[in-house]
Order: structure tokens, then sequence, then C-alpha cells
């Protein structure tokens, strides 16, 4: 053999054997070694085995889970997160586990919680999942370090207290709606058995498309619909995580995946049209600013201004980002807190009668207004307590880049964090023997007085990057509930299927089957 072609050959098998030492240093010896360095540290966890073990373990039980509901019970983290209760139940408070050969560490403990909401920086949002979620959830949400902090200054304003003031005429007039189609319903009998549940996600839609767009309220719902279509596809994308490669499989031209996109396409054209039309009127000097858009659009004026550079501020792609985001985080969020509210309020007739005589020494019958729902005690006491029970988003998750501290351990980089505010809400440690029961009394005096400060109730998340729509969220959920309480009293039908499941937010997964009776 030539000499020439000698070193070619082992050229050739010098870069093979790098390799395969990295896959098997990726799949094998990387996992290993920190799994040894976290027990080290005291820290357990399931043994790492290679690939996927724990990954399908977690889609089996999941699926297991869903398959049937279960009892009348708080008591839903086993049903909604089975594998992680397992871990927890098994391993402890910060545990350990795998997806795929990524490391995972559980941390429900509250002073850690804390320290790893309060730094953004180091804690950043989880990446590396599903690239199709990206075509549902980007924006702000998806944003990092200075970009992070940008886009926040400029969508701040579009959520203080005061320009959602203005915008209680839109969660007015959509509830109005979902009310008279109850009553319709109820037209010529006192009582009839309704599923709750879709009508109220159409109510929370309705909100986002009146607030985020105004006059431009039907693109707005068109928006919604394809936005809804999407989160189910990709839910179905997210089935078949656990293939190895499967980052890969979005670039398989499957039907699924182009619809997703042609969805994504359909999406922003229709909200590039809205904000055109809306910069086009702010050029003629000729718009308010009273929508999500209008005040997003003049916050992002007003920040290039300062700058005196127009390229500052957010582009129109980012701005139809928020948009779309807007929806996606505004939406399910408030609208499974209300089903959850009525389920609860069904099964505790007691609270239900306490919340209406508040109502309506309150208001009477007549329309909720910014004042009077400030002054609702009780209805807050139960909506704390709702979200505390079931939290909508029941984890949240960030991803460290190098090794970092946290309480008294050290996590290697590269590691997925996980911080679930169903497992700290449910804690009878820190909330005592009546962790599962719905006892809105808890929050007589206050969040701060029953958490002491801790972060122990987390349900629009913590630190810097809590939720920017909490304010927005609560007031919408209290006309809801008032205008619900002025008009109906409820209980659960016979159909109703106890059955939480975590769906990106944690709904009902076969409806919300109440019985009405007009008052
Ligand atoms: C009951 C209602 C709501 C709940 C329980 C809720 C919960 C949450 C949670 C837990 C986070 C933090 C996620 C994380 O740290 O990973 C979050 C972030 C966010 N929420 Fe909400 N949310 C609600 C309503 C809303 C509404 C009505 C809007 C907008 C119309 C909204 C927009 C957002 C946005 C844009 C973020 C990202 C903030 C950032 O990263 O800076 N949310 N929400």
């Amino acid at each position: 053999m030539e000499t020439k072609t000698m070193y070619c050959l082992l050229a050739l098998a010098a870069i093979f054997v790098f390799y395969v030492w990295r896959v098997c240093n990726y799949l094998w010896f990387e996992p290993k070694k920190k799994e040894k360095f976290l027990r080290s540290q005291g820290i357990k966890g399931s043994s790492y085995t290679f690939m996927f073990r724990d990954l399908k373990e977690m889609v089996k039980m999941t699926k297991e889970a869903k398959s049937k509901p279960m009892s009348l019970s708080n008591d839903i983290a086993p049903r909604v997160s089975p594998f992680f209760y397992k871990c927890v139940t098994t391993y402890g408070k910060i545990c350990f586990t795998w997806m795929g050969p990524k490391l995972m560490v559980c941390i429900s403990e509250p002073a850690m919680a804390r320290e790893i909401l309060n730094n953004y920086y180091q804690f950043q949002k989880s990446r590396g999942g599903n690239p199709l979620s990206k075509l549902v959830v980007k924006g702000i949400f998806d944003a990092e370090g200075d970009q992070w902090v940008k886009h926040r200054k400029i969508i701040n304003p579009a959520f203080h207290v005061e320009k959602i003031k203005h915008m209680l005429p839109a969660f007015y007039v959509s509830c109005r709606e979902m009310i008279d189609k109850w009553e319709e319903m109820l037209l010529d009998k006192s009582s009839c058995e309704v599923d709750v549940w879709p009508y109220l996600e159409t109510f929370t839609s309705d909100v986002i498309s009146r607030t985020a767009f105004g006059s431009s309220y039907e693109q707005g719902r068109k928006i919604f619909e394809l936005q809804t279509e999407n989160a189910k596809l990709l839910m179905k994308a997210f089935q078949s995580v656990y293939f190895p490669g499967y980052r890969f499989n979005r670039f398989v031209p499957t039907k699924r995946h182009k619809r997703m996109k042609e969805i994504d396409r359909e999406v922003r054209a229709l909200i590039r049209s809205i904000i055109n039309k809306r910069v086009a009127l702010i050029e003629a000097g000729e718009t308010s600013n009273d929508d999500l858009l209008g005040i997003l659009l003049d916050s992002n004026y007003k920040y290039s201004k300062e700058l005196e550079n127009k390229s500052y501020g957010l582009s129109i792609e980012e701005v139809v980002e928020e948009c779309k985001l807007f929806y996606f985080a505004g939406q399910e969020t408030t609208g499974n807190t209300l089903a959850w509210t009525m389920v609860l309020l069904s099964q505790h007739i007691d609270w239900q009668t306490r919340a209406r005589e508040e109502v309506l020494h309150v208001f009477g019958k007549s329309k909720p207004d910014i004042d009077g729902l400030n002054q609702l005690k009780t209805i807050s006491m139960i909506l704390n307590e709702v979200l505390r029970l079931y939290p909508p988003v029941s984890v949240l998750r960030r991803l460290i880049h190098k090794e970092t501290k946290v309480g008294n351990f050290t996590l290697p980089a590269n590691t997925l964090i996980q911080v679930s505010p169903l497992f700290l809400h449910h804690d009878r440690d820190i909330w005592g023997d009546d962790a599962k029961e719905f006892n809105p009394e808890r929050f007589s005096k206050g969040i701060s007085h029953v958490t002491k400060g801790q972060a122990s109730y987390i349900p629009f998340g913590g630190g810097p990057r809590i939720c920017i729509g909490q304010n927005f969220g609560m007031l919408e959920a209290k006309m809801a509930l008032a205008m619900i309480l002025q008009n109906f009293s409820f209980e659960l039908s016979s159909s109703y299927s106890h059955a939480p499941h975590d769906m990106f937010t944690l709904q009902p997964q076969f409806g919300a089957h109440l019985i009405l009776h007009k008052l």
C-alpha cells in the first residue's frame, strides 16, 4: 500500500475513533459521571441506563394515568404528573432523573425554588425540546438575557393596572355573551346540564381577541382558532418525543408538520395585516392606544425614540410573536382557573353561597366595576386557593449552561431543572395536614401571611420572569366569577368525571359538566 493511502486511512480511522468516542461519551460516560457527582452530594435519583428508559416510562405512566378518571379529590399529582410524583416520593424533594442522556434535577424546596427563579441569567428557560414548539410559543416567553430585558421593558406598560382597567368593558362584553348563551339553554327550564369548560375557553379567547386587537376582533378570533389547532397538533408531536433522533423528526414532511407550518404562515399573515393597518393609522395620527397591540406599538415607538434609533425597538416580526403569545399564555391559564373554580365551588356550596353573598352585597345585580372588584375579598381568597390546588402551569423548567450552585448543591453544566408549583402547593410540610383540602380561609390574611415570604406559592412563577399578565388574568377571573354568581347557582352533574391532566396547562380532560340553576 502506498504511504499516502496509508496516511489517509489512518486519518479516517482517527476521525472515526474520535466520533465514536464522542458519541459514547455523550450517551454513556458523561451521564454516568454526572450521576456519580450528584450521588456524592447525597442527591438521589434513577440510575442512568442507556438512552431513553425514563422517558419511555414517563410516557407509559402518563398514558395509563390518563386512561381513566380519578376519585373526586384534590390529590391530583399522581394523575397529572405520575412519573415525577413517583420520583419525588421515592427519592425525595431534590432528586434526579433522565430525559434521554440529559440530566434533569427536580426541586420541590421553596428556598431553592426562589434562588432558581430569581437568577434568570443563570437559570434560563429550557431549550432544545421539540423545535416545533417555536411555532406556538416564542416571543418574550422564549427570550433570554438582554433580549428578554428589552422585550419585557417594552411590553410591561401594556399590562399596567391603569391600562388593564380600561379593558374591563371587553371582559364584561365577552362574559355577557357567555352568560346569554347559558340563559338561552335555561329558557324554559329552571336548571340544565352544561359542560362549562368550552364556554369558559371561548370566553377567555374572546377576551384576548378584544383586548389585544380591539376593533380587529373578528380577525383575532380566527387567529385564536388557528393557534388552538396548532397547540393540539404540537401536543400530538410531543407524544412521539422519546424516539431517538426526534429533533430531526420536524424535517420529515408529515401531514402534521405541513399543517403546523401552514397554520403558522396563516396566523402570521393575519396578525401582520392587523399590525400594518394599525401602524398606518398611527402614522396618520388616527388611533387610540386602548388595546394591547396599540399600547405595545406605542411603547415600542417611545422606546426607539428614547434611544434615538428605530432599530432598537421590536421589529414587526417580534411584535407578531408577542401577539401570538398573548393567546397562548393568556387564554388557557385563565380559562382553566375559572373551570376549576366552578368545579370546586360546586362541591363546596358553603363557599359558593359566601362568594355570592359578597358579590350581591357589593354590586347587587348591576355591572361589576373596578372599585367593586377590588373589594371582593372572599372571591380573591377562593381564586388563590384554586390556583394553589390546581395551578394552571404545573411545572416550570430551566436549564443551566455551566456548573452552578443551588442551595448546598452544585449541579453540572447542561442540567435541566424542574420546579413544580403543583408539588410545592400540595406539600404537607408546608401547608399542613389539610394541604389537599379546599380551604380558602387559609388566605384570609393574604398570600405573604400564609407563605411567610417563602416561594411555596408560585402559580404565576416568580422572580423577574413572573407572569406579566397576572393582574390581567386575576381581574378577568374576578369579573367572570362575579357575573356567573350573580346569575346562576351550580352543582356537579352526575356525568362529571374528575380528570385533571396537563396539556401545556392543567385542564379537565373530560370537561366540566355542571348543573346550572337560574337565579
Ligand atoms: C390565571 C392566569 C395565569 C397564570 C396562572 C399564569 C401563569 C404563568 C406562569 C407560571 C408564568 C411563568 C413561566 C415560567 O417562569 O417559566 C407565566 C409567564 C407569562 N405569562 Fe402568565 N399566567 C396567567 C395569565 C396570563 C395572561 C392573562 C397573560 C397575557 C395576556 C399572560 C402572559 C404571560 C407571559 C407573556 C409570560 C412570560 C413572561 C416572561 O417570561 O417575562 N399570562 N404565566
